[in-house]
């Protein structure tokens, strides 16, 4: 009974929540009284239009851009320069072109297990190399520099990436634009069996399906 009486308490607490958020950017309001709770777990899909604000609003939860006006609250707590290093350690981001630094792919990959966020991390080339095989990517990837690489190759290393770096909540910005059919559906089952919370921003008609919260609107 106690049990029942935290979970229904807690659930009403959302991981993510956007509380009458307004944004400009340029001369263009992007979002106004812009509302949103997303709980733990929960699988949200930005599909609003192109230039509607998708990008931005994931910038708002990383702390990247502030609001006008209005709160973002993660974990009950909202985002203040402060606690946004602290907040951005639970959330793995993989951006539209997958940025990777400059350097040979088995060095980026070492040095992103170096930094002190992901030090307590299990990581090795091993691994990586048994995720490359497992994602279909050839080994010769590992000697090759990340300005290089295809962007579908881009995006299955970013996706390697956010694996491994097993954390609560994943933001995805059109992850899966450069990915064939077979693969794009081994991301989506992915994106629907983890138990982590995701906001990903798609166009593609593929990512509409039931277990998607979709958003299609930012402005009343
Ligand atoms: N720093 C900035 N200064 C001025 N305008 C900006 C800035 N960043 C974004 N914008 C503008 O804000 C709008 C929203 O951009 P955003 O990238 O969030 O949209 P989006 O919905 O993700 O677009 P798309 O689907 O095309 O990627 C666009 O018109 C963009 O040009």
């Amino acid at each position: 009974m106690f049990r029942l009486f935290c979970l229904t308490f807690f659930d009403r607490h959302p991981m993510i929540r956007f509380k009458d958020v307004s944004l400009s950017l340029g001369n263009k309001q992007l979002l106004k009284n812009f509302n949103l709770r997303i709980g733990k777990g929960d699988k949200v899909l930005l599909a609003a239009q192109s230039g509607s604000g998708k990008t931005s609003l994931l910038r708002l939860i990383l702390g990247f851009t502030d609001p006008d006006a209005g709160k973002i609250l993660f974990n009950k707590k909202a985002l203040t320069p402060e606690n946004t290093q602290k907040i951005r350690r639970q959330i793995a981001y993989l951006s539209q072109d997958v940025d990777f630094p400059n350097g040979k792919v088995s060095e980026v990959f070492q040095e992103i297990f170096q930094f002190s966020a992901n030090k307590h991390l299990p990581y090795s080339e091993t691994m990586l190399r048994e995720k490359l095989s497992a994602f279909d990517l050839p080994e010769s990837l590992l000697s090759k520099n990340t300005s290089v690489i295809s962007g579908g190759e881009r995006q299955r290393l970013g996706w390697i990436l956010i694996q491994l770096l097993d954390r609560p909540v994943l933001l995805l910005d059109e992850p899966t634009s450069a990915m064939d059919e077979k693969q794009k559906q081994r991301f989506i089952d992915y994106v629907l069996k983890t138990k982590k919370t995701v906001v990903c921003v798609s166009h593609d008609p593929a990512w509409q399906i039931p277990e998607m919260k979709v958003i299609t609107n930012f402005t009343p």
